[in-house]
This record gives C-alpha cells, sequence and structure tokens, in this order.
C-alpha cells in the first residue's frame, strides 16, 4: 500500500498526471487488494486498477465515463460526493470510512483514501481513489459493542459486586470500579464508594477491620489471592461478606485486585446453626463445652469398661489480655485460630480438643499413659512458643501454660477438670509457659 502511495507522489510533483494513468494498468497495481481508481476533476472514473469489479462489485465498463459517486449508497448526497468536493477545492487528500453498494445489491465498508494529483505546470487535476474493504472489522466492531453493552448489563445485574481495589505504597485503598450490585449490597452508590473507599470500608465491623488489613497486606506481599469472610455493619443489622480478588502488581508499585464482594449473611446463619448442632467453636474449630463434655463422658464410659486412664489438660493463653489490647481483638483471633491449628497437629484424630472458654482449653489424651501425655504435652507446648504471627511488619509471638491431671475411670470429668484447673494455676504462678500435674494425690510443677 505504502510503495503504491509513494509512487503517485513521486509522479504528483514529478511528471504529471498523465503517466499516473498510464500506470494503473501496471503491474503495480495488478495485486493491491483494494479498489483503485483515478478521476478527473469533475469525479468522473478515468482508470481502474486490474481487480477493480472484484473489490468494488461492479464491472469496470459500468464505471469507466461514469461518477464514481455510483458507488455510494447515496451517489448524490453522501459522503463521497462531499470528499470528492472538498479535494477538488483544497487539493489536500481525504481519508475517511465510506459505506458503498455492490452491484449485487450487497453494502460493504470501504477504507478509503482520495488524493489530488496535480500535474507539473498545475492545470490539469486528477483524484486518486484508494479502497480498503474494512466490513468485517466493522462487524467485529459491531460485535464488540453488543458484547460490550451485554457485559455492562450483566456487570449491573450480577448479584453481588464486582470490583477493582487499588492499594497504594502507603496503603491508601481506592475502589476504581464498583458495580451497580453495591445498592443493593449495602445501600451506597457504586460513584460514591469510587469517590470516597472509606464510605465502605468504614462499614467494616471493629473487629473484622484489622483482619482485612492484614489479608490485603498478604496478597499485595504475596500476591497471592485474597479470599476474606468479613462484617459490615448496616442500618437493618450486621451482614457477612465473602471478598474474593486476584491481585497484580502495578507497574508504580500498588496493587490492583478485580474481584467479587457478595452477601454471604444467610449461608452464615445456616453454618452457624450447623456448627451448633455439630458442636464445634466456630473461630477454632475445636469441640465445644457442651460437645466436650459429651464425647469426655463417652471416652471415660469406654475407659470404664475396658480400663486404662485418660490424661487430661487444660491450656489457657499466656498474658492474652495484653496482646489484645496492644494489638487488638482481630489479631487476638488470629491467635487462637493459629493456637488451635497447632494443638491439632500436635494431637491425634482421636484425642479430644475443646475451646470451654474465651482462651482457655482442654485436652483429653485418649488411650495414652501419664508419661507419653507429658511428652505431647510438651512437644505442644514448644510449638506453641514457636508460633510467629506476621502482623504488619511485626511477629507476635505468645505461650501457652497447661495444667495436666489424669482421669481415672473410676473418678468423674467435673473433678479431673478441677484439678486440672488447680494445675494450671500453679503453672501461670510458676511463671507461665509450662506444664504443672495435679494427681489424685499430689500436685506438681515441671
Ligand atoms: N480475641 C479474643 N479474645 C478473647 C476471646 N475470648 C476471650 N478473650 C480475651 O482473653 C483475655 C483473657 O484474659 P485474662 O483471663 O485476664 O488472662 P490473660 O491476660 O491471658 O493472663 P494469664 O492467663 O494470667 O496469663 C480477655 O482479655 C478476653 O477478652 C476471643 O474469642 N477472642
Amino acid at each position: 500500500m505504502n510503495s503504491i502511495r509513494d509512487t503517485w507522489r513521486k509522479w504528483r510533483f514529478g511528471e504529471g498526471a498523465a503517466q499516473v494513468e498510464q500506470a494503473l494498468g501496471d503491474r503495480l497495481l495488478g495485486r493491491y487488494p483494494g479498489v483503485v481508481m483515478l478521476l478527473d476533476d469533475s469525479g468522473v472514473v478515468r482508470h481502474v486498477n486490474p481487480h477493480f469489479e472484484r473489490y468494488a462489485g461492479h464491472s469496470a465498463q459500468q464505471l469507466i465515463g461514469r461518477r464514481a459517486t455510483l458507488l455510494d449508497i447515496d451517489p448524490l448526497h453522501g459522503e463521497f460526493a462531499r470528499a470528492i468536493a472538498g479535494c477538488v477545492t483544497t487539493r489536500e487528500p481525504w481519508e475517511g470510512v465510506l459505506m458503498c453498494r455492490r452491484d449485487d445489491g450487497q453494502l460493504i465498508h470501504q477504507a478509503t483514501t482520495i488524493t489530488p494529483l496535480a500535474s507539473s505546470n498545475g492545470t490539469e487535476l486528477r483524484l486518486l481513489v484508494v479502497q480498503h474493504d474494512v466490513s468485517a472489522v466493522r462487524e467485529l466492531g459491531i460485535k464488540d459493542h453488543f458484547r460490550l453493552s451485554w457485559l455492562e448489563s450483566s456487570v449491573a445485574h450480577i448479584p453481588g459486586v464486582l470490583f477493582r481495589l487499588r492499594q497504594d505504597v502507603n496503603g491508601k485503598l481506592e475502589f476504581l470500579f464498583a458495580s451497580q450490585g453495591i445498592e443493593t449490597l449495602c445501600g451506597l452508590t457504586a460513584e460514591g464508594v469510587m469517590a470516597d473507599a472509606q464510605l465502605l470500608l468504614g462499614r467494616v465491623m471493629a473487629r473484622d477491620r484489622q483482619r482485612l488489613a492484614t489479608s490485603l497486606v498478604q496478597s499485595a506481599v504475596s500476591l497471592e489471592p485474597w479470599r476474606l469472610e468479613f462484617r459490615l455493619t448496616l442500618a437493618d443489622g450486621i451482614h457477612w461478606l465473602e471478598g474474593r480478588g486476584k491481585p497484580l502488581r502495578h507497574r508504580d508499585g500498588a496493587t490492583l485486585w478485580d474481584g467479587l464482594l457478595i452477601d454471604i449473611s444467610e449461608r452464615k446463619e445456616v453454618e452457624q446453626r450447623v456448627q451448633r448442632l455439630v458442636g464445634t467453636d466456630m473461630l477454632t474449630g475445636a469441640l465445644n463445652r457442651r460437645a466436650f463434655f459429651e464425647q469426655g463422658e463417652a471416652a471415660l464410659s469406654r475407659a470404664r469398661r475396658k480400663g486404662g486412664r485418660l490424661p487430661l489438660a487444660m491450656l489457657d493463653l499466656d498474658h492474652f489480655k495484653a496482646l489484645n489490647d496492644t494489638y487488638g481483638h482481630a489479631v487476638g483471633d488470629m491467635a487462637l485460630e493459629t493456637f488451635a491449628m497447632t494443638c491439632r497437629d500436635c494431637l491425634r484424630p482421636y484425642d479430644l480438643f475443646a475451646r470451654i472458654g474465651g482462651e482457655e482449653f482442654v485436652v483429653m489424651l485418649v488411650d495414652s499413659d501419664p508419661e507419653e501425655a507429658e511428652t505431647v504435652l510438651e512437644r505442644l507446648r514448644r510449638a506453641v512458643e514457636g508460633i510467629e504471627l506476621d502482623i504488619e511488619e511485626k511477629v507476635i509471638r505468645f505461650t501457652v501454660s497447661i495444667g495436666l491431671t489424669i482421669l481415672e475411670p473410676s473418678g468423674s470429668l467435673e473433678a479431673a477438670l478441677t484439678r486440672a484447673d488447680r494445675a494450671l494455676y500453679l503453672a501461670k504462678d510458676g511463671g507461665r509457659n509450662r506444664i504443672s500435674t495435679s494427681t489424685e494425690q499430689n500436685t506438681s510443677r515441671v
């Protein structure tokens, strides 16, 4: 294409239009995949290229000696006529897309350039018209337009919020996009949230804010997908949301998440009901108090039938109030979750592990002897000592005190728990991060 235009340019300033006319039948244009016409200054076609018929949809005989505007869908008033008139007047080239009609009636979009060619003495003027069929591209464009509007309406009706969240290097959060669903989700407008992210983030429940911040930092650093369940305080009460997003790092160091926020309050309610029924604690996954007493009594009955003793330990995190007060309740929750995970890793699947109070847990080591129990619990104590919570570039550590007793088949679960509690008190009193033992006969610190 370029070489053709370059050639025309050379002629334009050099030998004149007559030679251009001769060249139209030449091999130079034989391969051009489109329409080439040479018009005189009244727009009448003087010459066409060899493949004219194929690309214009009209035979050369039909057009030579007649106005080129016949190709236009509106020969008299269409854009082709205006473009030709403009070129003749201004002697400036014209570029655009013309709607043309083939002889068989089919409409085509022709990307068109019209170049005025003046002879060297300036008396003669020819117009070189070069056209290229871009109908397929146009059609794709139209399809893209439909696809785009379909996408826009789907995004607006999606039951949730599609978002693009940006966190700059200073940690500032900004919603670059939020879909219309945000109105249904929390009564805020998408525009409002995009202008001020705090409108939404400020409604995150205080105890979930730290978890939200930490989870985003972790995702930003690792570029692992972000996923979090958190609560919003809204006019009609507390709603549980689930957020998921895929992070990517921007050139300026900021992190962008494209993701989805959905209201999972109903699911949460069902989950909580099920959790209550099955007897596990929501936060830690440990057995709850009621389930522990049921399963503990069942283990005791088995021990009575088959013989054997049941080591029973009470565990309590050390200085947990200070940890909560210093880093916030959300970090305290993370500590509890991690603690519970660590304990379960140290225990066998059939040992009982229960949360019986805020930061108080019980372990029943089924079918273990007392020495074995001490070894297991010491391993557990060390594992807890080794936990490191990475929160905002700080490493948080904590420890656990343990009171151990042995539940004899003849004894009662309540009495054993009281002894374990006494032993726990001794472990605390002895400096914490240790195990104390209290049997029916005596009580000792390790
Ligand atoms: N984050 C969090 N904190 C809890 C939860 N349940 C209880 N707590 C807190 O646990 C703390 C227990 O504190 P204390 O009983 O004074 O004991 P402590 O600070 O651990 O001190 P020692 O046991 O003597 O080492 C309190 O601050 C409770 O609010 C919970 O589910 N999440």
